[in-house]
C-alpha cells in the first residue's frame, strides 16, 4: 500500500469506529479481514494511526477544534509524528485509494493546531471522559496526573510461564530459540515480559503450552488469589480463562477447578487452552440467570464447598485503556450502572459457594472506586460473615513486594507497577459461620 492508501484506510476505520460505537480492535480487524491484500507493514502502520488517534482522541479534537476522523488523523501526523502540514497535504493527494486533498478549512485548522497546554482541563490533557473526572479524582487525589498520564502509553506484553510444563529460566531459553527477548517480570513469579516484537501465537513454545499471554497484573491477581494443590476452586467469571489457567497451574493438577460463565461461547475458548496446557482438574459450568431467593442450580452442589471463588467481575475495563484505547470513549454511564448490579449479583452469587473458613476474592480490571471499594463494602454490609483481609498478609513470602499501600485492597496501576490497573480484594468467610 502507499502511504497515502495507508492513511485513507486509517480513516476510514475510524470513521466506522466513531459512527458505530463498535471496539475499536473489531472494527480494525474487519478492515483487516476485507484487505487481504494489505501485508503485516501495512496493517501495522494502519493500526498505529487508529490507535494514536484514539489514545490522544481529546487532546487532538482540543487542537484542532473538531471530533472529524478525517481531520483527527491528519493531526495525529502534523502534531505527533513531526510531519509538516505541507508533507500530510502531499500524502493526501486525491490518488486512487488516498484521501481528497486537504480542504482550505483543513489546512487552516491544522496549521494553526496546538496541543492542549498546562491550563487545559486533566480530562483533556491525559484524554479520558469528562463525566468519569471525579471518580478518578477519588481514586488518585494528587496522584491524578502521573496516573491518567501512564494510561496513554502502550503496554509491553506479558507471558505467564505454564509451570506445570516448564520453569521459568527454561521457558526464557526457549523462546530465545525462536528469535524473541524477553525478561523476567519484577513481580509475578511465572512472569516474562517481551522486550522485542514477534508473534507470539505462532511460536512452538506457545502452540506447547509452555507459556500464555497474561499481564503480569492478571498473574498478580491470582497469586494473590492463592489457590493450592488439593483445594476445590471456582472461577466465576471465567471468560476465556486467563486466570482458571494461572488457578490451575497454582494446583498443579491437584483439587477441582469450576470454570463458570454465564456466556458459553467465551467458556468454550478455554477448551483447546486447557489442553494445550496440560491441565487435568478443571471443568466447565456454562450459567443461566442468577435469582437469589432461589437454589442456584447452575452451581448445585457447591453450596458452602469452595475453598476459594475468584469472582473475576464483569467491569468497565479502564485498567486495560493502554490495551483498548478506544475502550475510553466507548463507555457510557448508563453501562457503567450495568457493570456494578452485574458485580453486586456475582458477588452475592459467589459467597454462597465459599465454605466456612474459605475465601472470596473480588478482582476488577477498573480503577473506578464505584465498582471497587464501594461495591465491596456495599457487599460486607450485608454478609457480616465476611471479614476484608490484608493483601500484604496473604502474599507469598518468596514473592517481592508491589509497591502499593498496605491496606485491605491490592490497587495495582500502569503508573505504579507497569501492569494494567487492577484491584483486588480478599474476603474470609468466617470459619464458624
Ligand atoms: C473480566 S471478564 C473475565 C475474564 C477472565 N476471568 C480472564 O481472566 O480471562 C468477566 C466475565 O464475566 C462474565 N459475566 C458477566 N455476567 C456474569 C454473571 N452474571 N455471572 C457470571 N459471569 C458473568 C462475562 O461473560 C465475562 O466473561
Amino acid at each position: 500500500m502507499t502511504p497515502g492508501a495507508r492513511l485513507q484506510s486509517a480513516i476510514s476505520v475510524l470513521s466506522d469506529i466513531f459512527k458505530s460505537g463498535r471496539p475499536a480492535d473489531r472494527v480494525f480487524d474487519t478492515w483487516a479481514r476485507s484487505n487481504r491484500y494489505a501485508g503485516s507493514k501495512d496493517r501495522a502502520a494502519v493500526s498505529d494511526l487508529v490507535f494514536t488517534v484514539l489514545r490522544r482522541r481529546a487532546e487532538l479534537t482540543a487542537a484542532v477544534g473538531s471530533d472529524d476522523a478525517r481531520l483527527l488523523a491528519f493531526a495525529a501526523l502534523t502534531l505527533g509524528a513531526e510531519q509538516g502540514v505541507d508533507e500530510v497535504a502531499a500524502l493526501a493527494d486525491g490518488a486512487r485509494h488516498a484521501p481528497e486533498p486537504l480542504s482550505p478549512e483543513e489546512q487552516t485548522a491544522l496549521s494553526m493546531a496546538v496541543l492542549p497546554g498546562e491550563s487545559a482541563p486533566p480530562w483533556t490533557r491525559f484524554n479520558y471522559p469528562e463525566w468519569l473526572h471525579p471518580e478518578f479524582e477519588a481514586a488518585f487525589g494528587n496522584g491524578l496526573e502521573r496516573e491518567m498520564a501512564a494510561f496513554m502509553e502502550r503496554a509491553p506484553t506479558d507471558l505467564r510461564v505454564n509451570t506445570l510444563k516448564m520453569k521459568r529460566e527454561k521457558a526464557l531459553a526457549a523462546l530465545t530459540g525462536e528469535g524473541l527477548s524477553a525478561e523476567a517480570t519484577p513481580w509475578s513469579p511465572w512472569g516474562l515480559r517481551l522486550t522485542s516484537r514477534g508473534n507470539v501465537l505462532g511460536l512452538a513454545t506457545f502452540r506447547d503450552g509452555i507459556v500464555e499471554i497474561q499481564d503480569e497484573g492478571s498473574q498478580l491477581a491470582c497469586l494473590l488469589a492463592g489457590a493450592a494443590p488439593g483445594e476445590q476452586v471456582v472461577d466465576l467469571c471465567a471468560g476465556g480463562g486467563g486466570k482458571s489457567l494461572a488457578l490451575a497451574a497454582m494446583m498443579k493438577n491437584h483439587g477441582q477447578i469450576y470454570a463458570c460463565d454465564t456466556d458459553a461461547r467465551r467458556l468454550s475458548g478455554l477448551t483447546p487452552r486447557v489442553r494445550r496446557a496440560g491441565i487435568r482438574n478443571l471443568q466447565t459450568r456454562v450459567l443461566g440467570p442468577f435469582t437469589p431467593d432461589m437454589a442456584d442450580k447452575d452451581l448445585a452442589g457447591l453450596a458452602s464447598h469452595a475453598d476459594c471463588v475468584l469472582v473475576d467481575a464483569p467491569c468497565s475495563g479502564t485498567g486495560a485503556w493502554r490495551r483498548s484505547p478506544g475502550a475510553r470513549w466507548s463507555l457510557s454511564p448508563e453501562m457503567l450502572m450495568g457493570y456494578r448490579a452485574a458485580q453486586a449479583e456475582v458477588l452475592t452469587r459467589g459467597a454462597r459457594l465459599v465454605r466456612p473458613g474459605g475465601r472470596l476474592v473480588y478482582v476488577t480490571c477498573s480503577l473506578l472506586p464505584s465498582e471497587n471499594e464501594t461495591q465491596v463494602e456495599a457487599f460486607l454490609a450485608v454478609h457480616p460473615a465476611f471479614t476484608p483481609q490484608p493483601w500484604a498478609s496473604n502474599w507469598p513470602e518468596h514473592v517481592p513486594l508491589p509497591p502499593a499501600p498496605h491496606g485491605n485492597w491490592l490497587r495495582l496501576t500502569p503508573a505504579s507497577t507497569g501492569t494494567d490497573g487492577f484491584f483486588v480484594a480478599i474476603l474470609r468467610r468466617e470459619a464458624r459461620s
